[in-house]
């Protein structure tokens, strides 16, 4: 399959339930409004005399993974300076030059660009690749760092070749082509899997790595199948590659990371057709949490079993419950939906990951989560 094999249509799931395109308009401005440039309470996105950073306001740091949303977001919503400012900043405070880790970023910074820690976390390159393809071809390449196709393709390759000269290890495990949690360990997380990026990767990495990352999107969608419980639909956060959950930490259950699963198969159902497992698992999930109070969302063992924990974004979770309805077809679709319609964005301390998970449900479900192409 060749990225012209994607499906190039972008449903407004909004609309097709009544909203209307003005109200859709105005959801999505005040979101951007709100999030890039409200006020302290609500905005997540710091412009800084040396770019601009996102802050993760509940542990007050920088990370890979916001800085890679608010760029997938910018991209997607042709917001060109804030792109250019939260990838100087990524490229000058994040980037690692020296050590194992050299050639990834760093996944967690303070707010004055210092580094926290000096290993990387992989669902940040991968956002970071594919934003920066997306930009060379909104936008064109510009002088480095803005030089968006080259830096991409650096960066992946960096994420498969990297241990080649004994210095460090690659991001995905070249042998069963899975995204690893970390690159120095041997286990992975099933919100990592992002099968739809790599489809496009196979497209516009550099030749020699094509092959692999077409391997790696066949491999992610039946690692997803052995990750998803397959009667709740639930995944948890960290898993071994046989998919059973990896427990070791704590990190075994439905919780946190464990919310993006359903909308990245909202997502590469919307634009590859992934799989009609897909399907089934979106109506799963959705059917799992239409059953509960949304005021109540909790940690839950990956078979459903509630423990006393509440959750931590429990906006987030209504987000990408919803995002499923890109793909989901079950009595559910429509509710979870309206669910996040009429949910605000989150305020307050923890409000950084729901508002990105947020974002980017907002984005799919108004038919503006696309594939930008190079242009002929
Ligand atoms: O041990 C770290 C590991 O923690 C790191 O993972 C990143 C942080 O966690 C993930 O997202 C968080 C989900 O919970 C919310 O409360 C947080 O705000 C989110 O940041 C994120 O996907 C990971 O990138 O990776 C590196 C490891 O060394």
């Amino acid at each position: 399959m060749s990225g012209a094999c994607n499906t190039g249509k972008y449903r407004n799931v909004f609309k097709e339930l009544g909203y209307t395109d003005s109200a859709i308009q105005t959801k999505l401005e005040d979101a951007w409004t709100q999030i890039f440039y409200g006020d302290d309470d609500t905005r997540i996105y710091f412009p800084s005399s040396d770019g601009g950073y996102l802050l993760d306001t509940g542990n007050l740091d920088v990370r890979t993974e916001g800085m890679s949303y608010g760029m997938m977001i910018a991209v997607q919503l042709d917001k060109k300076e804030e792109f250019d400012r939260i990838w100087n900043w990524t490229k000058k405070h994040m980037y690692m030059h020296t050590g194992e880790n050299a050639g990834y970023f760093a996944w967690s910074c303070n707010p004055d660009g210092s580094k926290r820690a000096y290993g990387p976390a992989p669902d940040g390159e991968e956002f970071f690749a594919l934003a920066l393809f997306f930009a060379a071809h909104r936008w064109g390449d510009g002088e480095e760092p803005f030089n968006y196709g080259q830096q991409a393709r650096d960066l992946l390759r960096t994420c498969l070749h990297k241990g080649e000269n004994g210095d460090g290890n690659p991001m995905w495990n070249l042998d069963n082509k899975l995204i690893k949690f970390v690159p120095n360990c041997e286990f992975t997380d099933p919100s990592y899997h992002l099968p739809h990026f790599y489809e496009l990767f196979a497209c516009w990495a550099y030749p020699e790595d094509r092959g692999f990352w077409k391997d790696a999107a066949k491999a992610s969608r039946e690692y997803l199948k052995l990750s998803c419980h397959p009667e709740t639909g639930l995944s948890p956060e960290y898993a071994y590659y046989d998919g059973t959950p990896n427990n070791e930490k704590g990190y075994g259950h439905f919780y946190s990371d464990s919310y993006r699963v359903a909308g990245n198969i909202g997502l590469d159902y919307e634009w590859f057709r992934g799989s009609e497992w897909e399907r089934k698992t979106a109506n799963k999930i959705q059917n799992f949490f239409a059953e509960l109070d949304p005021e109540d969302y909790r940690r839950y063992t990956i078979d459903g079993v509630p423990f006393s924990e509440k959750s931590l974004h429990p906006i987030g979770l209504i987000a990408t419950n919803a995002m499923a309805s890109l793909v989901a077809d079950g009595p559910n679709a429509k509710k979870m939906v309206e669910l996040f319609w009429n949910t605000p964005i989150r305020k307050g301390d923890r409000r950084y990951y729901d508002n990105c998970l947020y974002f980017f449900s907002l984005l799919a479900l108004s038919g503006n989560f696309r594939i930008w192409k190079p242009t002929e």
